[in-house]
């Protein structure tokens, strides 16, 4: 079946690491889009704010912290079966914070060791991605997913070298 997008809304997503460490922050939704999934902190844009913009506070009001480094890495596209609306969602990589992660009412942080991350519990997309992620490789992805939302049906993951402002979808690998 084709894949048809009319419309896209934009998120963000920011993961914290401690490199030296090799540690990542994670929340578990506590409501909402992705409950009782761990992820990185992010949401939707407010108002008259940029996508950088939303990230820092986004991650503030999740976790309490306050990144003081952020780069933007990637970009992924998500689509579901029978869906028109698509999700572009900015990914961002931040290794040093100011405050202390805290429950909020959204997510609850908590530390995964490289090595443990919990993808069982996480967006099935998470482990086609995040190894580019870990190690710091900017990147493109598309995911559509089954309409139930639990199955990546089709995926298409880049390397790249420049993340550009918005998702070019006249650019899109599956169509
Ligand atoms: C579908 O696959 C996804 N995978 C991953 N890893 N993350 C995803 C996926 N789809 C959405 N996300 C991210 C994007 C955002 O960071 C959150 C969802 O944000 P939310 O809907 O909670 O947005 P808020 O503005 O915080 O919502 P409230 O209005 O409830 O405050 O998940």
């Amino acid at each position: 079946m084709p894949i048809i997008i009319e419309k896209k809304k934009l998120f963000t997503l920011v993961l914290t690491l401690d490199e030296k460490n090799r540690k990542i922050l994670l929340g578990m939704k506590k409501r909402g889009f992705g409950l009782n999934k761990w992820n990185g902190f992010g949401g939707k844009l407010e108002p008259g704010e940029t996508i950088v913009q939303a990230a820092y506070r986004e991650l503030e009001e999740e976790a309490m912290i306050q990144a003081v480094d952020m780069d933007k890495i990637g970009i992924n596209l998500f689509t579901f079966e029978n869906d028109p609306v698509a999700l572009e969602v900015h990914v961002f990589r931040s290794t040093e914070y100011k405050g202390t992660p805290t429950e909020t009412e959204e997510m609850r942080p908590e530390w995964f060791s490289y090595d443990n991350i919990p993808f069982d519990t996480m967006w099935p997309d998470d482990r086609i991605w995040f190894p580019l992620f870990l190690k710091g490789q900017q990147f493109l992805g598309e995911f559509h997913f089954s309409e139930d939302q639990k199955r990546v049906l089709e995926q298409d993951l880049r390397e790249v070298s420049h993340v550009p402002e918005e998702y070019d979808l006249t650019q899109r690998k599956l169509a």
